[in-house]
């Protein structure tokens, strides 16, 4: 059996449950979805600042689920925060939606286009092509300009924008899929991808299906070299819940 935990980085429980009930569409029938999100920080990731609040919620939800004994973590925000040290507290693998995004996208199509929410979020997604070696395989990028929790609002007006960014997208940029850039829009992938003749893909759902692939694989986060378990050292203050 498989269970995965997946960690939405924002603190909004609304967020946090469309991005489980698109785990859950896609999980094997052996596969248990444990969603969680911090019990504090930012109520949604739109830049930097909020990306190094969120990292340490990250890990300390990393920190709870390995010790539950999970099969592997899903950072379930589009900016993978604190990816890389995650998978050195992690024993099992951890995957964030962007890169899983990505690498499907990859897969059936020579170019991708990203649509996500508020313009300034632009440059992280342009940071993560460049750090997953993916820049070339981007052909561009547009933004809804609405804020990530716009898309929990009831509203459906950031679901229309999204859709109309894709149609964009087609029209426009000459790539073969669309890669959908925030976990809450984890729920339109797969309407948008039958509507519009094109694979939209969603992270979320990508991400399971690749920790599944990496648990029935046997691999699991290598810690030879720089992603072993942290060194050993008295954290203090807010940090002394790692220790140990
Ligand atoms: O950067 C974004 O728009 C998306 C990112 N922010 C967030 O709170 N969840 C996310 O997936």
């Amino acid at each position: 059996d498989c269970i995965i935990q997946v960690i939405n980085p924002n603190t909004s429980r609304a967020m946090t449950a469309t991005i489980a009930d698109a785990a859950r569409a896609v999980a094997a029938p052996g596969t248990e979805i444990l969603a969680v999100c911090p019990q504090e920080g930012a109520p949604s990731i739109e830049g930097h600042f909020d990306e190094a609040i969120a990292a340490i919620g990250v890990l300390q939800q990393v920190k709870l689920g390995r010790e539950a004994g999970v099969s592997g973590h899903i950072i379930a925000c589009f900016g993978d925060p604190g990816l890389l040290a995650a998978r050195e507290l992690a024993s099992r693998p951890v995957v964030g939606i962007a890169e899983a995004a990505m690498h499907m996208a990859t897969l059936v199509a020579t170019r991708f286009s990203i649509v996500t929410t508020l313009p300034r979020t632009l440059t992280i997604a342009r940071h993560l092509l460049h750090q997953y070696g993916f820049e070339r395989h981007c052909a561009a990028l547009h933004a809804i300009d609405l804020p990530v929790l716009a898309l929990e609002d009831g509203s459906g007006l950031a679901q229309q924008k999204v859709r109309e960014q894709c149609i964009e997208a087609i029209r426009h940029d000459g790539s073969g899929a669309i890669v959908l850039g925030c976990g809450g829009m984890a729920d339109l992938a797969r309407e948008l991808t039958q509507e519009l003749g094109i694979p939209v893909i969603d992270g979320v759902s990508a991400a399971v299906k690749m920790i599944e692939s990496l648990h029935a694989l046997g691999l699991s986060t290598s810690k030879h070299g720089d992603l072993d378990f942290p060194l050993v050292k008295p954290l203090s203050g807010m940090f002394g819940s790692f220790n140990g």
